[in-house]
Order: C-alpha cells, then structure tokens, then sequence
C-alpha cells in the first residue's frame, strides 16, 4: 500500500471501492462495464457518465479519459476519481456540467495499469515503477511500456525501444500489452454504423505541467494524417486548455519523439482529437517527482476542471474553435 503519509491516495482496491460507492450515489448518471482483464488479471473499467434520460446516446458526442497507464504516476487515478465526483455532486447544480452530461456521454477509464500501480506501492516504498507487468520472453525484465505499444506507427521512429529492460520498451508487437488491447478494442467497439462516437480524449500521465497533441513520431506539425487545420484545432483548444490550467502547450514531439502512443494511434487511427495532460509537478519535478505528497492531490485534481469541460463543450465539433465547421 501506499506509505502511511500518503494514505490518502487510492490503491486500487480502494479506488473501485471509491467507484462503487459513487454509482451508487449517482444511478442515474453513471454505470460501469469491465472492458478487460489486465496481464495479473484486475478488472479494467470504464465507467459511462451522462443523463441516461436526456436525448438518446446516439446523439451524443461521446468523450474519453484515461489514466494511470504509468504505474508510477498515482496522482492519475486521483485525477479519474475528482471527475467522477465532480460530475455526480455537480449536476443539477453547475449549468455546464449539467448541460455536457445532457448532451454528451463521458467514458472514464481510471485505472489502465493497475498490475503496475499496485506492484509500485507493494512493498510500501515507491519503486519508481513506469511499465505494465507483463514477463518478456527470454529475458529478466518485465513489462511494456503501455505508452509505446499503441498500433499507430509502432516502433517506426526512435521513439521507444526494442530492448526488454528500457522503460519504453514497445513489446513485441502491437497491442501485445493485454492492457493496451483492452482499451483499444474499447474504443473500437465505438464505432457504431462506421462511425468513432468519440470525438475527442486526455490520457492523463504525470508530470511536468503540459497539453500535448499529437503526432509524437515526427517533429513536423502536419504530416500524412494531420492536416493543416486538424493541427490548427488541436492547437487552439490545447492552448485555451493550457491557459486554463496553466500548463504549457506544444506538440508531444517537442517534449521528445515517442512512437505507438495512445494519442497518435487515437487521432491517426480513429480521428479522435487525444491530448495528454503532463499533471503536476512542474519539469523541475520540485514539489516531488513522480511522488508529489497527498496534501496536493485536492488542488491538482480541480486544476484541471475548466480544462475538461472546455474539451467536452468543443467535443461536438474542434473544428468550431478555427472558425470552421468541417
Ligand atoms: N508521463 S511520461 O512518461 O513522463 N511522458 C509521456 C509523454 C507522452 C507523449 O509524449 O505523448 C510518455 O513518455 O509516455
Ligand atoms: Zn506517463
């Protein structure tokens, strides 16, 4: 479990529990499916959120968000747990909660590596753990780094590695991670009369403080996949996402190359406009790392909520926020 000082953040079993209770609080928003199994075999979910009663979901934009695909990376979950309380306490209350779970469907998949979380705090010291848990045949040294196994231009540009024990080991193949597969055949299964019901998503990560788009695998802004005004909306809404926040936004390939990530498979392969928010701490990682102390999980978490329901008011369509409709 986590250490005693920081009792306040979820393991996993906690966070269900955290889960179960809030859809029982809230029946009529929320519902949660199992989508999955991860490698040790933990219950992946997503959780739905939206008016059940309002128009009916074919209508609705649908938005994702997911978290915790670093172990490592705690303050995620965290992250995933503020949204769902958020949304249930409220609406009724607030009017753009209220008016996006009326007109949209939100998934939240809190937890995507849960076997990795769990083995980071098992010993009740951190062990800086990133990967999933998955054994690597012919060699020592486990897991995927679930972030470079997306099935996006996988292993194509020096932006993850062929090596078992390198922390951005892609696999051997893409979707190998059981966890990756899950998630992606989730998001498959959205596409309903061949069309992706979700329109746009954050995959939450820590930290650094920053609004990334895609594409990670090349430096340049557009490419094959990426059209001038695709970048121009990704962009605007990042930067307006970023001023809330106060996070600094760019293209993922400015911070570095990365290849076979969630968000470039997300847009390249299923046009869903992905972000990933770099949470608290700064780059400086002052503050602390990866490991920043309970006492800032409550600020860091409603940091983030203008962000989100700027995304979910664009989600209809990005395009709006470069003056077009396309
Ligand atoms: N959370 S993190 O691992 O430090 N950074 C992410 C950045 C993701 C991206 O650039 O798309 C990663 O390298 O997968
Ligand atoms: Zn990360």
């Amino acid at each position: 479990d986590f250490p005693p000082a920081d009792s306040k953040y979820h393991n996993y079993a906690r966070a269900m529990a955290e889960i179960d209770a809030d859809l029982a609080a809230y029946p009529s928003l929320m519902s949660k499916q199992v989508i999955g199994k991860s490698y040790e075999g933990r219950d992946i979910i997503a959780v739905k959120v939206t008016n059940g009663s309002a128009t009916t979901d074919a209508a609705k934009p649908e938005v994702l968000f997911t978290h915790h695909q670093h172990a490592r990376e705690h303050l995620t979950v965290e992250m995933a747990l503020y949204l769902l309380k958020e949304f249930g306490s409220q609406y009724g209350k607030d009017a753009r909660v209220t008016k996006m779970l009326d007109s949209r469907v939100v998934w939240i998949v809190p937890d995507v590596n849960p076997d990795g979380g769990e083995y980071d705090i098992a010993t009740g010291t951190y062990r800086g753990w990133r990967k999933n848990r998955q054994p690597n045949a012919g060699s020592n040294s486990r897991g995927t780094d679930t972030n470079r196994n997306w099935d996006y231009k996988w292993g194509c540009c020096g932006g993850s590695s062929g090596s078992t024990g390198s922390e951005t080991y892609r696999g051997s193949g893409p979707e190998s991670a059981p966890e990756v597969k899950v998630v992606a055949d989730f998001v498959r299964s959205r596409v309903v009369g061949g069309k992706q019901q979700i329109k746009a998503a954050i995959d939450f990560h820590t930290y650094s403080e920053l609004v990334l788009w895609p594409f990670g695998w090349t430096y340049d802004d557009t490419a094959p996949g990426m059209t001038q005004d695709d970048r121009d909306a990704f962009a605007a809404v990042g930067k307006s996402m970023a001023a809330s926040n106060g996070y600094t936004p760019e293209q993922s390939s400015d911070l570095y190359i990365t290849d076979g990530s969630i968000d470039d498979w997300l847009w390249g392969n299923q046009k869903v406009f992905a972000y990933t928010f770099e949470m608290y701490p700064d780059a400086s990682g002052a503050g602390g790392g990866f490991y920043p102390p309970a006492s800032v999980i409550d600020r860091e978490v409603a940091r983030n909520r203008e962000a989100v329901l700027q995304l979910l008011e664009n989600a209809d369509c990005m395009y709006r926020s470069i003056g077009k409709e396309q």
